[in-house]
């Protein structure tokens, strides 16, 4: 049998899957803890991924892997390779005022029209704009900027900092694939290039795409590396398909890897026997990677007419589409996909922890939050929570909190809370559909996947919320089983085409109230949000 591995490095946990190449029949699988907050230091995931890969039986019997990631996050390298700052992530939402700052210098329409994205401040370019305005100190010493799942995999082809790495600091050795390069705000997936004239002006330096052709990958002078306030190095934007070179068998110093530690995984990695390289079945060939919303479109086999929701960490509902789009309003971002197709999107930063938050003020575990929330009617009783915890992403509304609306001594009641929650959370999710269909993506039926679909109530209350028939796969990892299609794809030149077992018969049962009740509710907030934004710019 042939084995294949997927990783998910997301914004909660590590996790990695070990599937038959052949049959996409999962073997064995994984997972680890990331920490929490908005902005990580990238050892953390190198960490987990160390561990998740021991949990799951380590790679020793696997011959590809593929790493797909959290998208957005900023990782800053210098010329030796190190770190910069810590990682600011996707949910984020310090450069907000940088994302205004630059629609206001090239406009809405021509973002979009040139990158598939109008900024707000998950996407990276924002990022490094933000950089360039609140830390200077730190721009000088930038010689390459990369996304989690880039940083990753380069780390684990033997790359990194001088001294704690095999190969060194190669940063033209670094490489991307067109989902994850799509969310940046500096690439264009309509033309498949960087537009470095955009990343000029968000960061105030030159940046040129990382040189080094994946096959030519191996051990490189430490001369290679930049000199200091040359070009910015880009990773180099792979094709579907196509691998970025092959596992170090050194660079993985198992539950030693990271370099906080000060250990020099060049001679510690061979030590753990869970480690990724030097296998009994030889090297590991690396595919690509992939943004991890592009993944779940791979692992489920999503095509045209599918819309996927996952709710997660964020919340995204997509459609798979064979040509580019953009949406100068900004509701659909128009990415990539992993597949050479692209990833019409729309991302919510308040999902599955709107649960955790409302289970843990109701004092009560998952269960019962499921069994409460389908003890109360549709609509809870007029009860609505518009669930902008942690701001929100689309609509863009990065000051606003959440609330909850049309509460009297009748409706407020444990169930009906329990179930405003999971309403609010998945109405925040079909605006996004709803923009969707707007643009045209046609939408025969809804996939729904992602850690929070586990609970019964989120099943049945999206068959209420969507007005499209409802299809829950078995449960599963799809973001990293989809890096293991990539992976399975880089090994044998053919996209696998792995059945997707579904959980229970398609359901539909739209209840139109939920999503009218939210919308008026949702009119307040926008409003005081608005007012909230122009009373603290003026
Ligand atoms: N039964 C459940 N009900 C509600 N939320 C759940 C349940 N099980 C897991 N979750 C939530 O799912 C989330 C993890 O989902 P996942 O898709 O793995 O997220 P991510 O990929 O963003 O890390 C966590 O926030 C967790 O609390
Ligand atoms: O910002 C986006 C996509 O645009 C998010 O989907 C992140 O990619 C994080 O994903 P999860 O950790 O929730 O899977």
């Amino acid at each position: 049998m042939t084995l294949v591995a997927g990783v998910d490095s997301s914004t909660q946990s590590c996790k990695v899957t070990v599937l038959d190449a052949q049959s996409g029949v999962l073997v064995r699988e994984g997972r680890a803890s990331h920490p929490d907050g908005t902005e990580v230091h990238p050892d953390h995931w190198w960490r987990a991924l160390s561990v998740a890969i021991d949990d799951a039986g380590g790679l020793a019997d696997v011959d590809a892997l593929s790493v797909a990631g959290q998208q957005h996050g900023m990782v800053l390298l210098d010329r030796d390779g190190n770190v910069v700052r810590p990682a600011l992530l996707w949910n984020d939402t310090r450069s907000a005022a940088a994302a205004a700052a630059l629609i206001d210098e090239v406009g809405a329409e021509e973002f979009a029209r040139r990158t598939g994205l109008v900024p707000v401040a998950s996407f990276t370019v924002t990022k490094v704009r933000w950089v360039r305005d609140n830390e200077p100190e730190n721009v000088a010493r930038v010689a390459a900027v990369a996304l989690p799942h880039d940083w990753l995999s380069w780390r684990l082809r033997g790359y990194g900092p001088a001294g704690a790495s095999p190969l060194g600091p190669d940063l033209d050795a670094l490489t991307t694939d067109r989902s994850d390069a799509s969310g940046t705000g500096y690439w264009s997936p309509a033309s498949g290039s960087y537009d470095v004239e955009l990343f000029r002006l968000a960061f105030g330096r030159d940046a040129r795409e990382a040189r080094q052709e994946p096959e030519a990958a191996g051990p490189a002078p430490v001369s290679a590396a930049p000199a200091a306030g040359g070009a910015v190095i880009l990773p180099r934007v792979l094709a579907a398909g196509e691998a970025a070179g092959r596992v170090h068998p050194l660079c993985f110093a198992g539950s030693n890897a990271g370099a906080d530690t000060g250990t020099d995984p060049s001679t510690d990695a061979v030590a753990d026997a869970g480690g990724a390289g030097g296998g009994e079945r030889g090297e590991i060939l690396l595919g690509a990677g992939a943004g991890d919303n592009a993944a779940a479109a791979l692992g489920l086999g999503a095509r045209p007419g599918d819309v996927v929701v996952s709710v997660g960490t964020s919340g995204t509902v997509f459609a798979v589409a064979s040509e580019a789009g953009h949406d100068p309003s900004g509701t659909v971002a128009g990415f990539a996909g992993a597949g050479g197709d692209y990833l019409p999107i729309a991302v919510t930063l308040n999902a599955a922890r709107v649960l955790s938050s409302m289970a843990a003020l109701l004092d009560i575990g998952f269960d019962e939050l499921s069994r409460l929330a389908l003890e109360a009617a549709p609509g809870a009783g007029g009860v609505v929570l518009v669930p902008y915890f942690e701001g929100e992403r689309t609509p863009n509304l990065p000051q606003a909190k959440a609330s909850l609306h049309g509460l009297s001594i009748a409706s407020a009641t444990r169930s009906n809370i329990a179930r405003a929650a999971i309403e609010g959370m998945l109405c925040g999710l079909s605006g996004g559909l709803a923009a969707l269909q707007a643009l045209g993506y046609p939408a025969g039926r809804l996939l729904l996947i992602g850690g929070a679909v586990q609970n019964p109530a989120v099943q049945k209350i999206a068959s209420q919320v969507f007005d499209l028939p409802v299809v829950v796969p078995s449960p599963g990892e799809y973001v990293a089983r989809g890096a293991a299609a990539q992976a399975a794809w880089a090994l044998t030149g053919a996209r696998p085409d792995w059945p997707v077992a579904l959980a229970a018969a398609p359901a539909s049962d739209f209840q139109p109230v939920i999503g009218e009740q939210y919308a008026r509710a949702c009119g307040h907030i926008a409003q005081d949000s608005r007012a909230a934004v122009s009373s603290t710019s003026s």
